[in-house]
């Protein structure tokens, strides 16, 4: 029968659900699996994760291919017939798609067997706090500790039947940013009595965009998001607090470093200057998705060669990924996967093809038989 990737994935859309509760999601993914002759792979969970391992016929490594399982709290506005039944989450990152694929690699190969073993990752809370630090020092991940380990994202920006990568750094280092000001509220008719945390979280906005302009080398590259602001009470209450809700992203860990001085600077300037007290918290924090480059360089050499994808080199990009944890320590890489839409990842609107999905289980399915062969001839 052939891979049901459409049903699959619209049935994974319709239960997003935040880091580390991906409880609906992981129960469904369990489901699937207990569809397939038990025989042919071993299966842990971990958490809110899954790891399967599926028995090569003569193994003499062990190859991951990992995909993400989480939502964001973004309230869905696509066309779709099949929308997000939880109320203010939806996949607008991909993940839905991303766990089809790996169920549609997984089955390939439970009936298509290579030499090797291959594992597959459902890693929980990509988003936040992340998932993939924790479940690489886990015992349940070391007992399978994969040889390589690879994935992919889908990429809005490209046509289906492309993908996009290049050796080295992919992706950012990234560090949450939340801000606490803590002033004194009052009447809104007698500011000279209170310390407005909104006019003092308003300066702050504006200073942070400052460390990027003229704290940083313009050839180096550093993005402050502030993607979320609250504050006071009511519109004739002067407001007692205020938080700003952040991510930092950095090409390098100098850079990161250097830009977190200059944010506790400013903060300890805006409580001289509104007579307030911050605090902050930089919640979790990713390392840069670094591609292994001779890795990368097959990959791209064979894609062009034997694949039917079209390959571009792309510049490195200021998103995140947790998946650089596991470079950290594991060769691998991870590529951008087309799906041509015309909203971004992260927007309610998006609605990526779902022709993508084949085009990775194909690509994915080919280039693992093909490395795994490689690999045995060189041994
Ligand atoms: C691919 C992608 O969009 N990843 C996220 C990772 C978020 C990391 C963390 N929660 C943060 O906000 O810093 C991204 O926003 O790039």
């Amino acid at each position: 029968m052939a891979f049901p990737y459409t049903q699959i994935r619209r049935d994974l859309h319709r239960i997003p659900e935040p880091g580390f509760q991906e409880f609906k999601t992981q129960s469904y993914l369990l489901d699937y699996l207990s569809t397939l002759p038990s025989e042919r792979f071993e299966l842990k969970t971990w958490r809110t994760g899954i790891l399967v391992k599926v028995k090569g016929l003569a193994p003499k490594r062990l190859i991951a291919w990992r995909a993400d399982m989480d939502g964001l709290p973004i309230r869905e506005e696509t066309s779709y017939d099949f929308q997000s039944e939880h109320e203010g989450f939806m996949h607008a990152c991909g993940h839905d798609m991303h766990m089809t694929m790996g169920l549609g690699i997984l089955t390939h190969f439970v009936e298509n067997p290579i030499a090797d073993d291959l594992l597959f990752v459902f890693q929980p809370a990509e988003e936040g706090p992340g998932g993939a630090l924790p479940m690489l020092s886990s015992e349940e991940f070391n007992e399978w500790r994969p040889d390589y380990i690879f994935a992919c994202h889908i990429a809005p920006e490209y046509p289906v039947g492309t993908i996009a990568l290049k050796e080295g750094i992919l992706f950012a280092n990234t560090s949450e940013l939340f801000m606490d000001l803590k002033g004194l509220g009052g009447h809104a008719a007698y500011p000279h009595r209170a310390n407005d945390m909104v006019v003092a979280a308003s300066h702050l906005v504006t200073q942070l965009q400052s460390v990027v302009a003229r704290n940083i080398d313009p050839l180096d590259s550093v993005v402050i998001t502030v993607g979320k602001i609250e504050g006071g009470t009511k519109q004739n209450i002067i407001a007692e607090n205020a938080r700003l809700e952040g991510t930092i992203r950095t090409m390098s860990m100098e850079s990161m470093a250097k830009v977190k001085g200059r944010i506790e600077a400013l903060a300890k300037g805006i409580e001289a200057g509104f007579e307030c007290k911050t605090a902050i918290d930089y919640g979790s924090n990713y390392c840069q998705v670094y591609n292994d480059p001779a890795l990368t360089r097959d990959f791209m050499e064979w894609a062009r060669e034997e694949s039917d994808v079209q390959v571009i080199e792309c510049k490195e990009a200021m998103t995140g990924e947790d998946f650089g944890y596991f470079l950290s320590e594991i060769p691998g890489f991870l590529f951008w996967l087309g799906a041509d839409t015309p909203y971004g990842l992260h927007h309610s609107r998006i609605e990526p093809s779902e022709r993508t999905m084949q085009v990775g289980i194909n690509l994915v399915t080919q280039y693992l038989t093909w490395l795994s062969q490689q690999a045995n001839q060189s041994a």
